[in-house]
Parts: C-alpha cells; structure tokens; sequence
C-alpha cells in the first residue's frame, strides 16, 4: 500500500524553494546590471565636418548635432541581424555621437618615391579638384598595406587591399584636437569620474598611417588592431574627403556592430568613427572611387589637474570688495572701468572673447563677476580733446554723492583723482571703422556725436576707473582729415572692462 510520509516529502523540496543566500542575491544583481549596462555600453563614436564655409551649414532638423543620437549614416546593427546573414544594417538606438561643424579643405604633402631629388615633396588639397591628375600622383607614391599577422607582417589582398603611406613619408593640415575630435572622443570613450581630484584622464591621438581603399575591391576584412602599448585604448580613422562608393566601416562589440557608411557624404565632408581596441572592425569593400583615411593610435594620459582659481580668494578681489561696500558708494548706482593691461586685438575682425583674457585682467574680470558687477568687455576710445565740458556740466548733480558724501564730509573720490572720465565707450566690441570722408584736422570732436554716430557709440559714461589708461590701444576708427593738407586721422581705443554697480547696495556674497 502506497503511502506518503510527510517526512520524505520535507526531505525533498522544490528546487524554487531553495532559499539563496544575500551573498548570491548580490553576485546575481550585478551580473545583471553588467548585462544591462552592455546593452547600452557606449564603444564606439563619430562625427562629420563639413568641407565650406560656417553659412552652409546652419542648423536644420537633420543637421544638427546630437550627443547621443544616431543620425542617418551610422547605424547600430542588432546581433540576429548578423546571425541570418542580413547584413543590412537597421537603425539602432542612441549609442553613438554624432558631431556637425564645417572646415577648410585638407592639404597633404607627400615624399615623391621616384624622384632623382631627394627630399623632394608635393601637394593634394582634398577635395581634389582634378582627381585623375592629383590622386593618381599621391597613389603612385604609396606602397601596398600590409597588416600583422602571427607576429610578421604580410601582404595578402584576399584579407586587405589598400595601400598606404607611412607616417614618416606625409604629413597634413589636418588636426583632430583643433577641430574638437579628441575632445569628443575623451567624453565618449574615456569619461572622467566625479570625485577624480588629482588626475584626470585625458586622450593622446598620434597619427599612424594614410591609407587608400580603392575601387573595385578595396577593403579590409575583420580584424583587431595590434595595440602599441599598454596605454593604448583605442584607434581613430578619419575618412578625408574623396568621392567613393561601398567601403563601409564596421565597428564591433559584444554582438553589436555600428555601420559608417561615409560614402555617402565623402565629396564634402571630413568623417570619423573612434572604437576601443579590443573591437573588431572591418572595411567593406569599395565599390568605385578611393576612399582616403588617416589612421591614428589613441593613448590615455593622465592629467594632473589644475585647483581651480578662485576669484574671491585673491587679493584683489578683497580690494575691489572694499570699493564697493565704501558707505554711500554709488548708492544710485554706476560705472567701473578698467583698462585691460595686456594689450588684444579688440579692433580686429574676430572679436576678443572674455576667454583669451590674460593675467590680471582675467583676474579682474572674474572678480568683478563675482561681486556680482557684471563685467563686459568694451572698447574705449582714447580722448585727444578735452569735449566734454558740456556734458559735465549738465550732468554734475549726478555725481556729486561721489565727490561730496564721503565720512566727515570729505570728498568720497577725491577731486585729485585722475580717472573719472565721460568716456566714450562702445556699445560692443567691434571691428575697425573707416570713414572716407572726414571733417578738420584737429577739430575730429567739435561735431562729436557726428563720428560718434559712425564708430556706433550709443551713449557716454560716467565711469570711475580703477586704473591708470596703459600705453597699448590700438586704431578704432580711421578717416579723411582736411588740415593744411589732407591727410589719414585715426582714433584708438583700449579694450576695457566694464562693471555696473547696482543702485541698491547688496550683501557682498562670495559664492564661491
Ligand atoms: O581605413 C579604415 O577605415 C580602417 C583601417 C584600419 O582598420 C586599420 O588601418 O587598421
Ligand atoms: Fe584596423
């Protein structure tokens, strides 16, 4: 007779109720996590420049750049894709950047192999004007690529058919730091981590070999590049500007593979693609055209990193704070100024930026920032005449809290001080002004506002500067004059920086 012992049935139990231990709860929530971050891992990035002139390129919906999007022409490709053979990539989700800016052509100078001069050397500017012509020089010059394989190197076209030119016999105008490559390719590929103090990862690209796949047949099948030293993280390929078509790139990780199908932007557009060194990568093969790269090894370097300069722990951010919260000081509010003691290029074409500031006046403008001053950075003309009397004269009641309302009645700013001006500064920095026909010689400000109309002053100020005008303006405005004989008159300016004083006092705050 059957029967059941509730004894056997406890010695027994189902497997679902086998109790796992934290230890094993644990392990299994990170290998899940680990699975889940591999889905999103980033292990490639690229981006495009664009061959013209800033105009061509203004932002539309499609253009514009994206961290994190895939955009048209790189495309993530899903693993069962690759398991049935499809090799067609599909749109993917976001894991690469994409980065849009333009540039000017690339020029690349090259040893002439099959010259009897040595040393001698020539150009292509790409894009190529004539392409029979120029590339069929550089070609000629290039000797078959081979890869590494089993510790030698070997030439086989089944596996790679390309050739290049090492290193040492180019060089070009092309610079992945200055067109902000390297910048991108150190947040995507090596990003730092908050809490980092002392050092901070930074990236090396050193330029490795140029290489031309052409078509028909030209590629490079699935390989993984021979890392150079054990500081070495990755490669970067940079695809110039050559009309190709096929040759696409493949990049691989984990049963991911990212697709860049530069082909079709390769008459105009600089393309990149950066992966880690452990991915498997491939170029497909070249249908027509040559497809022209630059190849570049990518080091990690570690950076110490610079304390950062702090505005309210320098000394004259305590002077300028004493300014400020003088009693009475400006209570209806007003100007400071002051000259920038290194001399810029204020009157030129570019503007200067607050970001080349040097020195003191870095730090001058910093403090100003933050005692809250707002600092600009302006152009001030230089006075050759003494005009304003006019000015001073309807304008003085303003000012006499300045000159009058100091402790015990003295004068807050002493009539002695040299730096109170009407000052003729401009509403923004801008570039040198001529004007063709221009009034007398030495009589320049007699109709003031007319000129002042054309160098595009707005308003005068009533600034107090805290320093002396130092000897480094630069011509602002040039024109005809008529003297005894005609003649060129110029006007200088100085590039100044300019705070505003709140009307109401506040509490003096550092932030920092
Ligand atoms: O030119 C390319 O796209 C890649 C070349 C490459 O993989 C290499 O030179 O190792
Ligand atoms: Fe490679």
């Amino acid at each position: 007779m059957a029967s059941t012992t509730p004894r056997a049935e406890m010695s027994n139990p189902p497997p679902t109720q086998v109790a796992s231990s934290p230890l094993q709860d644990a392990l299994k929530g990170i290998q899940q996590a680990v699975d889940n971050a591999k889905g999103h891992a980033v292990f490639t990035c690229g981006g495009k420049i664009k061959i013209g002139t800033a105009d061509d390129t203004l932002p539309t919906e499609d253009t514009r750049p994206s961290q994190g999007g895939v955009q048209g022409e790189a495309k993530v490709e899903h693993p069962k894709d690759k398991e049935k053979g499809n090799e067609q990539p599909i749109k993917g989700k976001e894991d690469i950047f994409t980065q849009e800016q333009t540039g000017g052509p690339i020029v690349i100078r090259y040893d002439v192999q099959d010259d009897l001069v040595t040393g001698a050397s020539r150009k292509v500017t790409l894009p190529v004007e004539n392409e029979a012509d120029s590339l069929a020089a550089l070609i000629k010059c290039c000797s078959p690529a081979t890869f590494g394989h089993d510790g030698k190197d070997v030439y086989d076209e089944t596996y790679r058919k390309a050739i290049k030119l090492d290193n040492t016999e180019f060089c070009t105008t092309f610079d992945p730091y200055s067109v902000g490559i390297v910048r991108i390719i150190e947040r995507m590929l090596l990003p730092n981590v908050e809490g980092q103090k002392a050092y901070k990862r930074t990236v090396r690209a050193e330029l490795y070999n140029l290489n031309i796949y052409s078509g028909p047949s030209g590629k490079f099948r699935p390989h993984v590049d021979t890392p150079r030293s054990s500081l070495q993280f990755g490669s970067l390929v940079v695809c110039l500007p050559s009309q190709h078509e096929g040759g696409s790139l493949a990049a691989r990780h984990d049963g991911k593979a990212v697709i860049y199908n530069w082909w079709k932007r390769a008459s105009n557009h600089i393309q990149w693609a950066a992966f880690y060194s452990d991915c498997e990568h491939e170029v497909l093969e070249v249908s027509s055209g040559h497809r022209i790269t630059l190849t570049y090894n990518l080091f990690v370097e570690m950076e110490s990193v610079i304390p950062k300069l702090l505005p309210c722990k320098l000394p004259l951010h305590e002077t300028v704070e004493k300014l400020v919260k003088i009693k009475n000081f400006m209570t209806k509010g007003g100007t400071l100024g002051f000259y920038c003691t290194h001399a810029y290029a204020h009157t030129s074409n570019v503007p200067m930026s607050q970001w080349s500031l040097k020195g003191i006046d870095m730090a001058m403008f910093y403090v100003l920032h933050s005692l809250d001053l707002k600092p600009l950075l302006r152009p001030t003309l230089k006075e050759n005449f003494h005009f304003y009397d006019e000015f001073e004269e309807d304008e003085e009641d303003e000012y006499d809290e300045w000159e009058s309302d100091g402790e015990n009645g003295e004068p807050l700013v002493p009539a002695e001080c040299r730096y109170l001006e009407n000052a003729i500064v401009g509403d923004e920095l801008w570039p040198l002004r001529v004007r063709e026909n221009r009034g007398i010689e030495g009589m320049t400000m007699d109709d003031g506002r007319d000129w002042e109309e054309h160098w595009g002053l707005s308003d005068r100020l009533k600034v107090l500067w805290l320093n002396k005008r130092p000897d480094n303006a630069q011509v602002a405005y040039a024109y005809l004059a008529y003297g005894n004989e005609p003649g060129l008159g110029a006007r200088y300016s100085n590039a100044t920086i300019i705070a505003t004083v709140p009307p109401k006092r506040r509490q003096d705050v550092c932030t920092q």
